[in-house]
């Protein structure tokens, strides 16, 4: 019987996909708060959301399956309570459970159609929109100040990083960030309650309740037995330690999990934005963080009782050892050049979608990357982007695997 989820690689041929198309919530991004929200600037939504669909168009003309989260989420809030319960818990984690209008902001929520109630907490709730008879606090009439009372949540086009299929089972992530944190509700709304998944015994390899954070971005499936996290902005040692011993007890396929050190910072916030999978021995990688040789600083933690953590310092020599390789080929992102090196990184030209070994989805501003991709012998389909990117995230980022084939 098919499985509802099953990614045992990074390139192994995309069957079915996690997407949102960006709505309003980028409408509700103001240069005051942008930053807080993780943007560097402010995208132009109808310019956006035609790069989004050009991008789903490519991947549904290659016969993938592309499943939309908001449809899936409101598919199930027909039904009373169900809605009733979701809205307290989004209320809840966005600090408006029990204070000034939250008894108004619930019922204007539950007047909401499924799909209009979905489509407004991703947007975000202005103070504006309740009746001033209802408020009672100082925060509440100074909307001026802070305008609202559910924030917007413009990441979420980045489907990859509130959770992360491994194997049969799902990392629904404890989000590093304030701003995305709410995120992943959405994602165990789904497997909850959706038809699709809820009965089908899937098993979870952490929950977002953990206190210390992890996000997809940081995840990647190397093989059957090996995955790949990084340790960076995002994502700490205790969570990726967390995940492997919750993978080895929990009987997933999973053998060895290697920590890559990544620097704290924006330009390189997740693994995914340095170095991604593009077939069976090729990966992506940025130079100022993996050279010529790989050297970094790695981990391998591999199943044991007790698990056993060992040091590694080349990423080449890790990745010949754990995938079984006499030699694999590491493609700098922008190439030799250190200025398109720096730029293309900049706007994801490492993070590529593999929708089969050697083919890849990437931006079409990358010309430098991709051009170097093709030399290398990788089918390249590019996307437009000149808004998709100013989020800071590239195809592998707007994209969540449910489904490969084996390689
Ligand atoms: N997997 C990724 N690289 N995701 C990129 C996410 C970008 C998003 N603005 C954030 O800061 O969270």
């Amino acid at each position: 019987m098919m499985r509802p989820l099953h990614v045992h690689s990074e390139i192994g041929k995309l069957k079915t996909v996690l997407l949102h198309r960006p709505g309003k919530e980028i409408e509700n991004l103001t240069p005051e708060t942008m930053e807080q929200l993780l943007f560097d600037d402010i995208p132009y939504l109808p310019a956006m959301q035609k790069e989004h669909d050009y991008f789903a168009e490519e991947l549904q003309a290659r016969d993938i399956e592309t499943l939309y989260l908001d449809k899936l989420a409101a598919e199930v809030l027909e039904e009373k309570n169900m809605k009733k319960a979701f809205i307290q818990k989004m209320m809840k984690e966005s600090h408006m459970e029990g204070n000034g209008s939250s008894e108004a902001l619930e019922e204007y929520l539950m007047d909401m159609s499924p799909d209009g109630l979905v489509e407004k907490m991703i947007a975000g709730v202005q103070k504006e929109e309740l009746p001033e008879s209802r408020k009672e606090h100082l925060y509440e009439l100074m909307d001026r100040h802070y305008p609202f009372y559910l924030d917007p949540m413009p990441n979420l086009y980045f489907t990859r990083d509130p959770a992360a299929v491994i194997g049969e089972g799902i990392s629904i992530n404890p989000m590093s960030q304030e701003a995305r944190r709410r995120e992943s509700l959405f994602i165990e709304h789904i497997l909850e309650n959706h038809p699709r998944f809820m009965n089908e015994s899937i098993p979870r390899w952490m929950h977002r309740d953990y206190p210390f954070p992890i996000e997809g971005g940081d995840e990647l499936i190397l093989s059957r037995s090996v995955i790949a996290v990084g340790v960076s902005e995002r994502t700490s040692a205790r969570a990726v330690e967390q995940l492997a011993h919750n993978l080895f007890a929990a009987g997933s396929a999973v053998e060895k999990i290697v920590a890559v050190e990544i620097p704290k910072k924006r330009s390189s916030m997740h693994l995914d934005t340095v170095f991604t999978m593009v077939d069976k021995d090729q990966f992506t990688t940025h130079a100022q963080v993996v050279d010529k040789d790989g050297r970094m600083n790695i981990f391998i933690l591999e199943r044991g009782n007790p698990v056993r953590i060992s040091k590694r310092s080349s990423l080449r020599k890790t990745l010949m050892e754990v995938l079984d390789l006499p030699e694999i080929n590491l493609i700098p992102c922008g190439g030799e050049d250190k200025i398109a090196s720096a730029r293309e990184q900049w706007n994801d030209g490492s993070n590529t979608l593999a929708l089969a070994p050697g083919t890849v989805v990437t931006y079409e501003r990358n010309y430098v990357s991709n051009d170097l991709l093709r030399r290398n012998g990788l089918e390249v389909v590019e996307v437009p982007s000149s808004e998709l990117v100013r989020g800071r995230g590239g195809p592998r980022c707007m994209s969540m695997p449910l489904y490969r084939e084996e390689v």
